[in-house]
């Protein structure tokens, strides 16, 4: 059983709808969500208008079930499968066809929990992923240099899928389901200057932020912070860039106490 099917697959036509209306207009499109499922629309709404479509997919999760395979019934731990035409007709048909992006334009980075029907997918279709550890082991820097390269090799335009929960829990405790381990906040914001200095990146989303399981803002203000670094907002010395906007709300709310 797919839990909500009705209700994100009307989302996700909407979301579909603007995203391509964004791009077609020549202009950035930046979403936020929510949860991943919101890829579905996003990926639907970008790719019409590329003929091969990279994703840099930066997640805790594959994301790449089916209703076959999943283990939750949960639409968010299936959009990449979907958009890879795999999977439940009424997801994979979103934006009125199937076939989004290709196994050979992903690059997945920060993976580090993964159901055996994602693994099989992986290896059969040769799916480019970096886990957390091969992050630790390799250094970030060299990470998105091979993805630049291999992505930009390939693809006319690159999507970033950014979920927050491929950072350490113990950094943003503000998502749905926290793995463990994970890419470390300042890596993370380093992987976005370099991705924001590589010019490869044509849209970009930041998705399973959940204010209701944050503390002191942290999930949103790391978020905001990220998408502020793939804009070319400085970063200060200490490698942090927190927002105006998000250290005044931290403040606020310590000063409630
Ligand atoms: N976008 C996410 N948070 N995905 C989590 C997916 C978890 C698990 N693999 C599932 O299919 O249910
Ligand atoms: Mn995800």
């Amino acid at each position: 059983m797919l839990k909500n099917l009705q209700p994100i697959v009307a989302a996700s036509e909407k979301v579909a709808a603007k995203v391509s209306r964004t791009v077609a207009a020549g202009r950035f499109p930046l979403i936020l969500g929510g949860d991943h499922s919101i890829a579905i629309g996003t990926l639907a709404g970008i790719s019409r208008h590329y003929a091969n479509l990279g994703v840099i997919w930066y997640d805790a999760h594959g994301d790449l079930n089916t209703p076959e395979t999943t283990p939750s019934g949960n639409i968010h731990g299936m959009p990449l499968a979907a958009s890879m035409g795999l999977g439940h007709p009424a997801l994979t048909g979103i934006g009125g066809y199937v076939g989004k992006v290709k196994a050979e334009n992903i690059v997945m980075i920060g993976i580090r929990d993964l159901d055996p029907g994602e693994r099989l997918l992986i290896a059969e279709r040769k799916i480019r992923v970096y886990t957390a550890d091969d992050v630790s082991r390799l250094g970030i820097a060299r990470v998105i240099a091979e993805t630049v390269d291999y992505l930009s090799a390939r693809c006319d335009g690159v999507h970033l899928s950014f979920d927050l929960d491929g950072i350490d829990p113990l950094e943003v405790p503000g998502v749905g389901t926290p793995v463990a381990g994970g890419i470390s906040y300042s890596d993370s914001l380093a992987a976005l200057v370099l991705l924001h200095q590589s010019g490869i990146i044509t849209s970009a989303e930041f998705v399973e932020v959940n204010p209701l399981l944050d503390r002191d803002d942290r999930t949103v203000s790391a978020a905001l912070a990220l998408a502020g670094a793939l804009f070319g907002e400085e970063v200060d010395s200490e490698g942090t860039c927190w927002p105006a906007v998000a250290t005044s709300s931290v403040t606020a709310s310590a000063a409630k106490r």
